[in-house]
């Protein structure tokens, strides 16, 4: 997959292509159906498949003061994205002036990139105050447009990513993985933790240096998986504080089980699959390590039940 930055003023020479145009941020279910339709339009054309990205995040050019945090970091989503087997990603350089162009020069944008199928939501807006639509884009002689009813998440309610990030913020990870359709992940890299998990608890638990700009799950205790390399590790995962020794610093860790590695070093994706437990303070850590023993049946259980290969993004 290619990934080419465009600035809206100097769009570079690039061939025919089918395309969907969004943020993308999570890529669930209601992404996945503009996605899979781009590529089966783009094999059936016979043209090249792309996505159409904007970044910086149009948010942050109005508020600059504000930092976002995402399901989908941009490279994550870029790697997604390539898994998925796009030819090409397109990132738009979003500026103020971008975020000025009339509906008319936005498809000028779109004609001079050569898209010669546009897929998006029937909810999708462009171009300044947001007033470009589907009718607007269809309106145009030069292009064509396959617009795709939003997916529900009931009758009333459409899928989105705000409602899946305030899910993953709740811990409800559940009901976020429902929306995904596949498993809320975390990525970075295994430092060095307080050296208590194998020494003082017997539970060695590896410390991950999330990558930056995640949304990250509720503080708790969760059932999940590390991937390590291609191997997917059934684990139990903590996020939080560790109030028995009263840590500052927020750390996510897991204890993967059946597993005896150094991981230190190494990138892996931690992946979320039920909340179990709120953290607790305990009054020994003899008390602390009889719970992480229940939690590792409780995750044994609640994996067994799993069928991860329907969990896992394609
Ligand atoms: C599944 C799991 C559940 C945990 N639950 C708690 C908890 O409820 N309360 C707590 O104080 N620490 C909890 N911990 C954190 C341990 O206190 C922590 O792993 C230990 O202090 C080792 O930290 P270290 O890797 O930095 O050495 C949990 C850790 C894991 C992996
Ligand atoms: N089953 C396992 N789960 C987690 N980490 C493991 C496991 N087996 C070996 N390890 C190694 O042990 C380290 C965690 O040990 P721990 O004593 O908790 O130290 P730290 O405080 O540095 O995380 C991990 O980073 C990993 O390299």
């Amino acid at each position: 997959m290619e990934i080419v930055e465009i600035e809206h003023t100097a769009i570079p020479s690039l061939p025919e292509t089918v395309c969907c145009v969004g943020y993308f941020d999570g890529l669930h279910k209601g992404h996945q159906l503009l996605l899979n339709k781009t590529l089966d339009l783009a094999k059936q054309e016979h043209l090249a498949s792309g996505v159409i990205l904007f970044d910086p995040d149009p948010w942050t050019i109005f508020h600059p003061e504000q930092t976002l945090d995402y399901l989908t970091p941009l490279p994550k989503r870029l790697s997604m994205l390539a898994k998925k087997g796009f030819d090409f990603v397109y990132i738009l350089r979003f500026t103020k002036s971008f975020a000025a162009l009339h509906e008319q020069a936005f498809h000028d944008v779109l004609v001079a990139m050569h898209v010669q199928t546009l897929v998006c939501g029937t909810d999708f807006h462009y171009a300044a105050k947001n007033k470009g639509n589907v009718d607007s884009l269809k309106s145009d002689p030069r292009l064509r447009v396959v617009a795709l009813d939003p997916f529900m998440e009931t009758q009333q309610q459409k899928i989105s990513s705000s409602t899946i990030e305030r899910y993953v913020k709740e811990g409800k990870i559940e009901l976020a993985d429902e929306l995904l359709g596949y498993m809320y992940s975390l990525d970075g890299i295994i430092g060095k933790g307080f050296q208590r998990g194998g020494k003082l608890l017997g539970i060695p638990t590896a410390n991950l240096e999330c990558d930056p700009d995640y949304v990250l799950p509720a503080t708790g205790v969760y059932a999940g998986f590390v991937q390590v390399g291609r191997r997917l590790v059934p684990a139990m995962i903590n996020i939080g504080y560790n109030p028995t020794f009263g840590n500052e610093k927020k750390t996510i860790e897991a204890h993967l089980l059946d597993f005896n590695e150094n991981l230190y070093g190494r990138r892996v994706r931690f992946l979320f699959a039920v909340r179990l437990r709120p953290e607790q303070k305990f009054a020994s850590i003899e008390a602390l390590k009889a719970q992480l023993h229940r939690d590792i049946v409780s995750t044994r259980d609640i994996l067994a039940k799993k069928s991860v290969k329907d969990w896992c993004f394609d």
